[in-house]
Order: C-alpha cells, then sequence, then structure tokens
C-alpha cells in the first residue's frame, strides 16, 4: 500500500514538472516566432557581449582577488599595512588560510573638535563641573551626570542613523520583537495543544507537537544572543578606534596622559582593555534585558487598563514608582563601587605587569619576597572591596525579592479585587458586575474567569516589571563603567586640546595652565631663548625649577656636548626640545621630526619594538615606508655593519627573525641598535642621551666618527668627559653653589687652552724629577754593586723572564735541598728581580708622560 502511494506521488510529480517545462518553452517558442529577424539578430549581438564582458569582469575579479591574496600574505608577512591617499590604512588580517582586508579610515580632527564640548563642557545640570576635573567629582549612579556620559558615549558609538550599528541595533530590536510575539503564538498553541488533548483529538495534537515553531524560536534565540554580541563588539571596535586616534598621535598624548594630567592615575591601560570592554558589553546587554520588559509593560498595562479600569492603572504605576524610588534610595552606590573596582583591578594588573617587564632585575636582587609582598598587599584590598560589595549586594537582594516577589503579588490581589469590591470604578469587570444580569452561579463562574485572567496578565505585567526593577542595579553598575569611559575621553580630550585652566583665575606658577612659551619647528638648528628648565607636577600642581633660564644656540656641524652631575636636568633639555615637557616660557626653535631634514632622539633606555629584526633597524618606519624610501635589506646590512651589528642577520636567522628583543640583545648591542637606527634615518640632528654608556669605548668612538662623516649634527647628553672630543660645545650644567648654574663654551678655546697648559705644567714638574730618580738608582745600583763582590762573586742583573725561570727553579731546588744551600745566591736575584723592573717601569711611565 504504501509503495503503491510512493509510485503514485512520484508520477504525479513527474507529470507537473512536465507540463511546467512544456508550458514555458511553448511560451518562448511563441514569443520567439512573433519577433522579426533583425531584433533576433541584436538580441544575440547583446547576448553574446554581455557574455564576453561579464566573462571579463570575472576574470578581472578574479585577478584582483588574486593579486589582493598575494599582497595580503606578504604585508601580514612583513608586518605592515598600505596608506591610502585620504589617510586612511588598509591593513590585513590573517583569515582561515588565506587574509582579510580592512581599512581603517582615521577620526577626522573636526570630529575631534566638534566632541570636546560634550566631553571638556558638559552642562552645568549635569553637575559633572567644568573642564578641569571631568568626572570624579561626581558619584556614578543613576543620575543626569550618567544621562550625559552615556549620551557622549553615544555619539562616538553611533555616529550616524545609517552607520552599521544602527543596523545592528534595529536588526536587534526587530528579533526582540519577533521573540515577543513567538512567545504569544507559543502560549496560544500550548492552550490548543491542551485543548486537542483534552477533545481527544491526535491528530490535531501531534500536528501542533511537531510544527516547526521550536525550530524557529530557538534559531530566534540564537540570533538575538548573536546581535547582542555583534552590537557590542561594534560599540567596542568604535569606541577603541577613537581612544587610540586621541591616544596615540603627534601631540605625544601617551606619554602626557601619565605623565602630565595624571587624570587617569598611572596609565589607559586598564581603562582601554578592561572598563571599555565591560562598559560596551553591559551597554549592549541593557538594550535586551530592558527593550522586552519595556514593550510587555505596555502591551499588558493597556490590558489591565480595560479589564480592571483606571483606578487600578494608577494603582499600578503609582506602585511601579514607588518601588522605583524606594529601591533606588536603599541601594547602594553600585555604579561608584564598580568604578572603585575598576580601578583597584587596574592597580593590581599594573603591578604584574610591572613585574613580568622588570623580571631580570628583580631577578638579580632575589626580589621575589618584596615583590610577592605588593602584588598580596594590592590583592587583598582588591580582595576585601569586592567581599563588601557582595555583602552590600546580599542585602539589596533580600530587599528587592521581598518588594518585587511578595508585595507585589499581595498589591495584585488587591487590585484583581477592584472589579468586585468598587465596581464603578472597575473597567470591564465591573461594568460585567453592575449589569448583573445572570444569576448568582453566573456571576461567581463571570468573577473567577476575570480573576484568572487578570492574574495571569497580573503575573506577565509582574515578570515584565520585575526585570526591570532588577535592571536598576544593572544600570547602575553600567553608570560606574561609563564614568570611567567618559574620564578617559575627557582626560584625553584635555590632553589634546591642552585644555587646562585655572579654577580660582589665578595659576600656580609653573602649573600646566601657566605655560606661556613657544616651540617653534622647522628650525635649520637648536635654540633656547630665556627658557627655565622645569620638571613638570601633576596637574594641577607646580612644576620644579631647574635651571632659571638657558639660552643657546647649535646649528648644523656644531656638535653640542651637555654633561653636569646626575639628576640635575640634562636629560629635562631633551625632553623640552621634544615636546614631552611644556616650555613654559621664552622659545625653543628645533628642526621638524624624524626625517631627512629633522631630529631624531636615542632615549636614555633603548626601546626594542616587538616585531622582525628589520623593525628593529627602521624602526620607527615600518617595511613600506623603508620601500618608499627606496632602501634595500643591502642598506640595512651596512648600516649595522657602521654600528658594528654586522652579525645580528646570520647570528638571529635573517631579517624575518621575530623574537624579544629586548632579552635577545646586550646592554651595549641595544645601544647600538638606537645608532643602527639613527644611521638609517640620517636626520641632520640627533639628540643621544647617554647612548653609549655601555658600549666599549673603541666603538664609541667610531659610531661617533661615522655619524659625523653622514653628516649628522650630535647632542649628546652624557656624564663621560672623554666623549669632549667629539664635540664642538659643552653646555655644562650643575655649576654654582646651588648647582642651578650652566656654563656654555666652546671645546678648545683659550680658556681650555690655558687649562692644558697648567697640565703640561705639572707634568714638566714631575719630569724634572727624573733626573733626581736616576741618580737614585745608580747610588742604588753601586751599594748593590758592593754587596755582590763582597759576596765573592759578581753576577749580571738577571732579566724579567730569566728571574721567572730562577725563581721556579729555586723553588724546586729549595724543595729539594732546603738544607744545603744558602741564603745569599737566592736572596741576591730576588732583590734585583724587584728593583729593575720597578725602576724600568718607572722609567717607562715617565717617558709616556713627557711624550
Ligand atoms: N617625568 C618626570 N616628571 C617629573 N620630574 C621628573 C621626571 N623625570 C625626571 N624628573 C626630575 O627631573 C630632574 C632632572 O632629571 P633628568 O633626567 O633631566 O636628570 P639628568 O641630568 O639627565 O640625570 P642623569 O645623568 O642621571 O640621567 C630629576 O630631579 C628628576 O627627579
Amino acid at each position: 500500500m504504501a509503495v503503491t502511494q510512493s509510485t503514485l506521488r512520484h508520477t504525479a510529480a513527474e507529470d507537473a514538472l512536465a507540463a511546467f517545462v512544456e508550458k514555458w518553452s511553448d511560451i518562448i517558442r511563441k514569443r520567439l516566432r512573433a519577433t522579426s529577424k533583425s531584433t533576433r539578430i541584436l538580441a544575440t549581438l547583446a547576448l553574446a557581449t554581455s557574455i564576453i564582458l561579464s566573462a571579463e569582469g570575472g576574470r578581472r575579479w578574479w585577478k584582483n582577488r588574486r593579486d589582493e591574496r598575494e599582497q595580503g600574505r606578504k604585508l601580514v608577512r612583513t608586518n605592515s599595512w598600505l596608506h591610502n591617499k585620504d589617510g586612511s590604512r588598509t591593513i590585513y588580517v590573517p583569515y582561515k588560510d588565506g587574509t582579510t582586508k580592512v581599512v581603517i579610515n582615521n577620526t577626522k580632527p573636526l570630529t575631534f573638535e566638534a566632541h570636546r564640548r560634550l566631553f571638556l563642557n558638559p552642562p552645568r545640570v549635569s553637575g559633572l563641573g567644568d573642564a578641569t576635573v571631568p568626572s570624579a567629582q561626581t558619584k556614578p549612579g543613576l543620575n543626569l551626570a550618567f544621562l550625559h556620559q552615556f549620551l557622549s558615549l553615544m555619539s562616538i558609538m553611533l555616529p550616524r542613523w545609517s552607520s552599521k550599528e544602527a543596523g545592528l541595533l534595529l536588526s536587534h530590536g526587530v528579533f526582540l520583537m519577533l521573540r515577543t510575539y513567538l512567545s504569544l503564538v507559543v502560549a496560544r498553541l500550548d492552550g490548543e495543544i491542551v485543548r486537542d488533548l483534552v477533545a481527544g483529538n491526535g491528530k490535531a495534537f501531534l500536528w501542533g507537537l511537531w510544527c516547526g515553531l521550536g525550530g524557529f524560536a530557538s534559531y530566534t534565540n540564537a540570533t538575538i544572543k548573536f546581535l547582542e554580541s555583534k552590537v557590542s563588539i561594534a560599540f567596542r571596535t568604535r569606541l577603541t578606534r577613537y581612544i587610540h586616534d586621541l591616544y596615540l598621535n603627534d601631540n605625544l598624548n601617551y606619554y602626557k596622559l601619565s605623565n602630565l594630567d595624571g587624570g587617569v592615575g598611572q596609565g589607559a591601560d586598564q581603562f582601554i582593555t578592561q572598563d571599555l570592554t565591560l562598559f560596551c558589553a553591559s551597554a549592549a546587554n541593557l538594550y535586551s534585558s530592558l527593550g522586552k520588559p519595556f514593550v510587555d509593560l505596555c502591551v499588558f498595562n493597556y490590558q489591565l487598563y480595560r479589564s480592571l479600569g483606571p483606578l487600578a492603572l494608577t494603582g499600578l504605576l503609582s506602585n511601579y514608582f514607588l518601588t522605583a524610588s524606594i529601591l533606588r534610595r536603599l541601594s547602594p552606590p553600585f555604579g561608584k563601587l564598580k568604578a572603585v573596582e575598576g580601578r583597584k583591578e587596574g592597580d593590581f594588573r599594573s603591578l604584574h605587569a610591572r613585574l613580568i617587564a622588570n623580571a631580570e632585575e628583580v631577578a638579580f636582587y632575589g626580589g621575589a619576597e618584596m615583590e610577592k609582598t605588593f602584588l598580596n598587599k594590592e590583592f587583598r584590598s582588591l580582595k576585601s572591596w569586592m567581599e563588601g560589595i557582595y555583602m552590600l549586594k546580599i542585602r539589596y537582594n533580600i530587599l528587592e525579592d521581598f518588594i518585587l516577589k511578595y508585595s507585589w503579588s499581595a498589591y495584585g490581589y488587591l487590585l484583581s479585587s477592584l472589579p468586585v469590591f468598587l465596581p464603578a470604578w472597575g473597567g470591564i469587570g465591573g461594568a460585567a458586575e453592575m449589569a448583573n444580569s445572570v444569576g448568582k452561579g453566573g456571576r461567581e463562574r463571570n468573577r473567577m474567569r476575570e480573576f484568572i485572567t487578570n492574574k495571569r496578565l497580573m503575573l506577565s505585567l509582574a515578570d515584565a516589571g520585575g526585570r526591570m526593577m532588577y535592571s536598576i542595579k544593572d544600570l547602575s553598575e553600567l553608570a560606574g563603567h561609563t564614568s570611567r569611559v567618559y574620564t578617559l575621553i575627557s582626560t584625553l580630550h584635555r590632553v589634546h586640546a591642552n585644555a587646562y585652566h585655572s579654577r580660582t583665575g589665578q595659576n600656580e606658577l609653573y602649573s600646566l595652565s601657566d605655560v606661556q612659551g613657544t616651540i617653534q619647528k622647522g628650525f635649520d638648528g637648536v635654540r633656547f631663548e630665556h627658557v627655565p628648565v622645569v620638571a613638570p607636577g601633576l596637574w594641577p600642581q607646580g612644576g620644579e625649577e631647574l635651571l632659571e633660564s638657558l639660552s643657546m644656540i647649535i646649528r648644523s656641524g656644531e656638535h653640542l656636548l651637555i654633561s653636569g652631575p646626575n639628576g640635575v636636568g640634562k636629560s629635562a633639555i631633551a625632553r623640552i626640545l621634544a615636546g614631552l615637557w611644556p616650555v613654559y616660557r621664552g622659545l625653543v626653535s628645533r628642526p621638524k621630526n624624524i626625517g631627512q631634514d629633522g631630529i631624531m632622539f636615542l632615549p636614555q633606555r633603548p626601546y626594542l619594538s616587538p616585531g622582525t629584526l628589520r623593525d628593529q633597524v627602521i624602526y620607527p618606519d615600518g617595511h613600506l615606508d623603508m620601500r618608499e624610501k627606496r632602501k634595500s635589506e643591502d642598506d640595512l646590512k651596512r648600516v649595522l655593519e657602521e654600528a658594528r651589528l654586522g652579525y645580528l642577520p646570520d647570528r638571529e636567522g635573517g631579517w624575518d627573525t621575530r623574537k624579544e628583543w629586548k632579552d635577545v640583545l646586550s646592554g651595549g648591542e641595544k645601544q647600538r641598535m638606537g645608532f643602527a637606527r639613527l644611521l638609517y634615518h640620517e636626520p641632520k640632528y640627533a639628540i643621544i642621551d647617554e647612548g653609549t654608556s655601555a658600549v666599549s669605548s673603541d666603538v664609541e668612538g667610531l659610531l661617533y666618527e661615522t655619524c659625523k662623516e653622514k653628516g649628522i649634527t650630535l647632542i649628546t647628553v652624557s656624564t663621560r668627559a672623554s666623549l669632549k672630543k667629539y664635540h664642538t660645545y659643552n653646555l655644562i650644567l650643575g655649576q654654582g653653589e646651588s648647582g642651578d648654574g650652566w656654563e656654555f663654551e666652546r671645546i678648545g678655546t683659550e680658556r681650555e687652552k690655558l687649562q692644558m697648559e697648567k697640565e703640561l705644567q705639572d707634568l714638566r714638574q714631575r719630569l724634572a724629577q727624573v733626573d733626581e730618580w736616576k741618580r737614585r738608582r745608580g747610588e742604588i745600583e753601586d751599594e748593590l754593586a758592593a754587596v755582590w763582590t763582597g759576596a765573592g762573586e759578581s753576577l749580571p742583573a738577571p732579566s724579567y723572564t730569566e728571574v721567572t725561570k730562577t725563581e721556579t727553579e729555586t723553588e724546586s731546588a729549595s724543595i729539594g735541598s732546603a738544607s744545603e744551600d744558602e741564603g745569599t745566591e737566592e736572596e741576591a736575584p730576588s732583590y734585583t728581580e724587584v728593583e729593575k723592573p720597578e725602576s724600568e717601569t718607572e722609567d717607562a711611565e715617565v717617558q709616556a708622560q713627557a711624550s
């Protein structure tokens, strides 16, 4: 029977297909017959052209894709990217077997300017204060400040309604609605299944079980979760790129943020990694966890209003407000607690990062115990803070459950009884009560039905309302994360725009609001005009003056040595010149940035970047920049040889080797790598801060001479006087009694000549004593000769080598026949042995000094 059925169905399907094909071929045939010959030729030509064109298009597309894949692989291998004409960058990231192309658009300066108002001049009503102290003034929580902060961040995360993020939010919303709709359909289906079961309708019952709604609902739920993660990562991408653009740019904000401003403490790492992630995740989660209950609340409230009347609705609404205000009043300040927790997490993490960065130094000192103490102390502080939060959460949860679960249900019964006790106010239910057209039994059944319906509604409503109320806690935690991210961005804006204004109207001396000097870029030389050298304090504190006023000028080809005792401010001059520290007064002129006509700084602590060996030599250039400069690997090899590092590519396994270079290279090698960079970039000016302290003195000389040969004007910061010979000028700091004086002099001037002459005079005086020493030696030799003759035999004075031999022989002889030999023969050579070489050495020394 079953077989017959399937065969039947099979033939029916074939028939239908045949009929379909027949029908359409008929139509096409008829149309063709109706068209003229020329139209047919034209159509054939058009078809042939389009086939040819699309084949060519396909071929080109395929070729482009292949080229792109090839380029991607190459760029990934060399760790570099493409600069596009509009300032954006194209990078390739590994994806599956190949690479995928990502275009990164830099945030435009105009966007930063537009946002500055939001972050530096918040509306007065938000209570965020002025730009001087961004958000630390206001406690993070559910207040207007939170609203302002959140909306400001939203303007970055959702820049346009046509952006990808808006699309994601929209589709997320659609799926959320779909889920609400599906839960309604499922509820109805539930009812139908029960009805069919009770009615004994097996076919309909099974059909109800097998309908594909379950699969669709699961798909919807999974998609909602997926879209939530997509929204979160899209928000995070926007914010991270924005922050990176503001953090890493020519204004050196990454240095100034922690060294001059201090608004975000030790650094931005915890803010950018942890707090940003938490903020984006909870913002995306809140959208879905608040969206559905909100829709439910609106729908169910309307239905209850219809069945229970206006009084019940007023009661319901006042209940919400009352509950929300009680919960808000009695809830601990979760926002603030979260913000402090974030800070403590950051401190703990940065201690670990510090240990990793300084592992070798700590290991040499054997400082594990001490470091452990620091780490445990920080962790204890974090742990007790978190325990405190959990204790507060328990109390809050008890209160929350009591109100939302028990008081609300009692209140619900009260509202459901309204149509019975106050029928005039009881909506449709009350009207039914008052109509009183049915008998007593009928009225009770009606009341029962109404009550059950209302209770169902009330339960759903309580669920939705409860979820909204539970979200109060999530919201205040979100407020904590929001405040952290807002603080970071507003501090970055403040550093970027240099927006330091004194609140009292009076500037503290040498604070960041007291910067009056000028820095001029593009000058062919280095010039300081009445510039105080000041070590800055963290805003709003003032700085510490190291030198009152410095004036000097260095032109191309004039090399300068800045010397002086430790901590006097030698590196400080380099920091001012590089723009790390502000020019508080006067004028600083310098060449433009790194480049052929520019200036390059070699810092005191050598820095090695992550990447290949090639990247170390060409830093801060990338591989593509190197190509654009038309430099080849042979050039790099030559540069390494000049820096006495020619063996590195062979030793490390080629230019593409990637290693933790800071551990692989020795101290001296790191410094020589700095010189290799200098010789690669060949800037016109270079500032070398203690750049050869770990390099042997013969190589040091060669490095200096090579740089000078290449036409690099050197400004060296060093305590080593031996470097003087490579320079034209010397700036000596730490002069005078208080140590804040300085002298700027030419090396090899009249004064220096006088000094040298004084030293020569000393030498001559010592040489004059040489004749005296010679006479004395003659006397001693005469005396000795007399002693020898007295012993009965005159021996020539033994040479140094002979002495060594004699000594050994003497030793063995003395072991063999200690009693036989008398002291005279053996003792005499040892006397001469000491005397002669000593006098010879003296002679040599004196001659060397004289020469
Ligand atoms: N980031 C900073 N913020 C504030 N003050 C600083 C900072 N860095 C250094 N200082 C202070 O500035 C002063 C000068 O430091 P600088 O590094 O210029 O000394 P230096 O003469 O180069 O010493 P050395 O020969 O030891 O390198 C020091 O007293 C130091 O404490």
